[in-house]
């Protein structure tokens, strides 16, 4: 492989989720979901802004798989709204719901682009969170039985599977820094929703070999910041990992892999963790295929005696996106090295990675050069890794479209197409002109 050429067959493809593009969220007879509920809470989300509409993908599906097809991706990565399923998240099956899902896979086959299905991207149905949703332990068996329906449904024509996205962010923006639906504040129901999350993801991991999908492949997505020492002493050395194992991967996949929470967590919040939890160890102790890495950024952690796990952020003076998330292509090498080194998974897939910019329109175009620059940066070390020994299949960019940025409503855009709100109108970025030219040319230098 020449040294700026990605490997034969490598999955370049572009990455949304349900409640950010779709729209149209009680349509159908669809029941709703917790971030129906959160974001109709008035002072929860930037402007009020919900996802009633959104992109209105919902209805406009078939022209967005055609932009997906001029765009020539391989694959995308899209979830699936449990609640348009289950209404009620279990019992009752909303037919018309499945019906969607099956048109959208059908175009996306006809259109010769792989779906890779994200089954919980945070939506959960907010009949559940009424009963306690990741934080009662039932919520193992209702997860597991929307899941199992799916696969039966759709796992004839989709053969690639994620069990949870993020399961940190779910756990700790939405159960305790309360910024993410359902809102919570509660450090021990956060640690109850990781590993009821975990309990969940193995379960259907189980369930999905038991249905025996056809050549199909099932793994988790995992959000991942890289965090440096601020400093070479010890304790700061000390500092950023004990926010590796908090915030990253190793989280999830130390159960997953080795049985047993990362040591630091063991260490210093196992006072957090649900009451006789090493009972569910073994359980969670489950073979999947492969890891999602979602990476974004890094920062400087340095002790600090009165943050939760003894860390804070500290600054470092590197360029920022619109989020005021530092740009750090460095990190993304060392997460994707760091996941391989660490668990060995059989397969990796960068499953998001992007950036948001403040976009303007001229003359029908949005000149998003930062975005090309972000997305070149962060490819050089994707391709680094591979040559380093990371076993990674494939790149999703997030996000195909400018969508619903959850908390932050419509004010952060993410698309390599730019989406008008108010007519609805797609414009193809000229980031997402360059993705399609690294797509064709398998490479980014050119
Ligand atoms: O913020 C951009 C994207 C979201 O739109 C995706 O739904 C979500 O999977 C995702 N995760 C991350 C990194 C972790 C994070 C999530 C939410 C807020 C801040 C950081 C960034 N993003």
């Amino acid at each position: 492989m020449s040294e700026k050429v990605f490997p034969k067959d490598f999955m370049w493809g572009a990455a949304t989720a349900s409640y950010q593009i779709e729209g149209s969220p009680l349509a159908d007879g669809a029941g709703p979901s917790i971030w129906h509920r959160f974001s109709h809470t008035p002072g929860n989300t930037y402007n009020g802004d919900t996802g009633d509409l959104a992109d209105d993908h919902y209805n406009r599906y078939k022209e967005d798989i055609a932009l997906m097809k001029e765009l020539g991706l391989k694959a995308y990565r899209f979830s699936i709204s449990w609640s348009r399923i289950f209404p009620n998240g279990k019992g009752k099956i909303n037919e018309k719901g499945v019906d969607f899902y099956n048109r959208l896979v059908d175009e996306l086959l006809k259109a010769n682009i792989t779906p890779f299905v994200t089954l919980y991207h945070w939506d959960l149905p907010a009949a559940l969170q009424d009963l306690g949703g990741w934080t009662n332990r039932d919520i193992a068996y209702w997860y597991t039985d929307y899941a199992d329906y799916m696969f039966q449904r759709l796992g004839d024509r989709v053969k690639n599977w994620i069990t949870l996205n993020e399961p940190w962010v779910m756990a700790f923006v939405g159960h305790f820094m309360g910024e993410h639906a359902p809102g919570m504040k509660d450090l021990y129901a956060a640690f109850s929703v990781v590993n009821n999350q975990l309990r969940a993801h193995s379960k259907t991991v189980k369930a999905f070999r038991e249905e025996n999908v056809k050549e199909g492949k099932i793994g988790i997505t995992l959000s991942n910041t890289s965090h440096d020492p601020a400093t070479d002493s010890q304790e700061d050395i000390d500092a950023a990992r004990l926010a590796h194992e908090w915030t990253n991967y190793p989280l999830f996949l130390n159960p997953i892999y080795n049985g047993e929470y990362p040591s630091g967590i063991k260490e210093h919040a196992s006072v957090f963790l649900p009451h006789n939890y090493e009972n569910d160890l073994e359980e969670i102790k489950e073979k999947i295929d492969f890891v999602g890495i979602n990476y974004y950024s890094g920062d400087l952690v340095k002790l600090d005696t009165k943050s939760f796990l003894g860390g804070k952020t500290v600054e470092r003076g590197l360029p920022k996106t619109e989020m005021g998330w530092e740009i750090y292509p460095e990190g993304f090498y060392k997460i994707l090295k760091g996941v391989q080194e660490e668990y060995n998974p059989k397969e990796v897939y960068v499953t998001e990675n992007g950036a948001a910019f403040d976009d303007s329109v001229v003359n029908q175009e949005v000149h998003d050069e930062n975005r090309i620059d972000y997305l070149k940066q962060h490819l050089e070390q994707a391709l680094r890794a591979i040559q380093n020994g990371v076993t990674l299949k494939g790149y999703f960019v997030w996000s195909l479209l400018d969508n619903f940025e959850w908390a932050l409503g419509y004010s952060k855009r993410f698309g390599i197409v730019y989406v008008d709100y108010k007519t609805q109108k797609r414009i193809i970025k000229d980031s997402g002109k360059w993705y399609s030219q690294v797509i064709k040319n398998n490479s980014f230098n050119f």
